[in-house]
């Protein structure tokens, strides 16, 4: 077992202690699944996709589970699969982060019912298109409103708890919240606006010693059902499984990983792409989109589009 002695090093020498040593722990013995039984988590975006996925594989850990999104049929059956697989507890409330007001709500159901916190896992996106801007502002706010403002109400509400129990912020990204690419500028504005506002809150956390780890997980194309619908007649590689990407989720979150880049070739991009000359870039997108299969969108009313 290696001794945690620093940022980013470690030695044999000094024994670890308190924060450190858990970590030491966690590292070096407890495996994520072990480390998350009876732990209250909540999941937003949970009725499909990655954060159905990221329910299951808690429930089979033993956590507790809060979930959340607007369809509450769907979110039914899935905490109902939730107490089979083995969840502590699961529960749902149903609503739309287009609200702020709603997303306070969903943290205080979770103080309501557990009294704290240990993980939030904030993954819920609005709706939005895989094509050219069409000048449509009002669309750019709303989604704004939910894949950005939302995620910053339930961590300001939720942190007293996660204050008190050490724990986790989970903020699911994406590659388009770290490298500008086409066809995505309302979606890629939001998920950069997460990675200036979490990056930051960190440093504040470091700063203040607040022993609250934030995880920004960059994603890449994962075979949800809407993200296949979406794009799969534009893009041509095949999606990694929704299944292991919210295990990794999970597990960095967990483990209080900085970032989780999945599947593992995002991290590429992140790297070189920023300095690339615009013609290589081009060229790339080129070699990855049909692009001739992009109809463009009319004009949004009282764009100059
Ligand atoms: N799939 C992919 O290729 C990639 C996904 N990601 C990220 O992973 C996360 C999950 O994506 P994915 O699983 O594909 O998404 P899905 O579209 O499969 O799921 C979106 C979830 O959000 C909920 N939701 C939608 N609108 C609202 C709303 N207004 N208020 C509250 N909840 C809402 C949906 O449920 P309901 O409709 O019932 O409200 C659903 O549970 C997102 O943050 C996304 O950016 C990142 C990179 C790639
Ligand atoms: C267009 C997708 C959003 C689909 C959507 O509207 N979901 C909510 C539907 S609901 O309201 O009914 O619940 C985009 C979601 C994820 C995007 C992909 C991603 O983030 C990874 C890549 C990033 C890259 O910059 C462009 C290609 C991506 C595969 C990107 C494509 C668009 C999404 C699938």
């Amino acid at each position: 077992v290696y001794f945690y002695s620093g940022p980013g090093n470690f030695s044999e020498e000094e024994p670890c202690t308190g924060v450190r040593y858990r970590l030491c722990a966690a590292l070096s013995s407890a495996s994520p699944p072990e480390m998350l039984r009876g732990k209250r988590v909540i999941v937003t975006g949970a009725s499909s996709g990655i954060g159905e996925q990221m329910a299951y594989h808690l429930a089979r850990m033993g956590a507790h589970v809060l979930l959340t999104a607007r369809t509450e049929a769907k979110l039914q059956k899935v905490v109902e699969k939730c107490l089979d697989l083995g969840a502590a507890s699961a529960r749902y409330v149903s609503g739309s982060m287009e609200s702020t007001a709603f997303a306070e709500e969903v943290v205080k159901e979770a103080e309501n019912i557990w009294g704290g916190l240990d993980m939030l896992i904030l993954n819920h996106i609005g709706r939005s298109y895989f094509n050219f801007f069409n000048g449509d502002v009002d669309h750019v706010r709303k989604l704004m409103e939910t894949n950005f403002l939302s995620y910053l109400a339930m961590t300001t509400s939720a942190l007293p708890m996660l204050k008190e129990s050490e724990g986790n912020i989970v903020v699911v990204s994406s590659i388009s919240g770290k490298v500008a690419s086409p066809f995505v500028a309302p979606y890629s504005a939001t998920k950069f606006a997460l990675e200036g506002f979490f990056s930051s809150l960190r440093h504040e956390f470091i700063i203040e010693k607040v022993n609250v780890s934030i995880t920004l997980c960059i994603l890449g194309y994962i075979n949800t059902e809407n993200a296949v619908r979406a794009v799969s007649h534009i893009i041509k590689k095949a999606p990694a499984p929704k299944e292991e990407c919210a295990m990794e989720i999970i597990r960095s979150g967990a483990l209080r990983q900085r970032e989780l880049h999945y599947p593992a070739s995002t991290v590429t991009p992140t790297l070189l792409l920023r300095d690339l000359a615009p013609e290589f870039l081009d060229g790339l997108v080129r070699n990855n989109m049909r692009v001739e299969n992009i109809k463009r969108p009319p004009p949004a009313r009282g764009s100059g589009h």
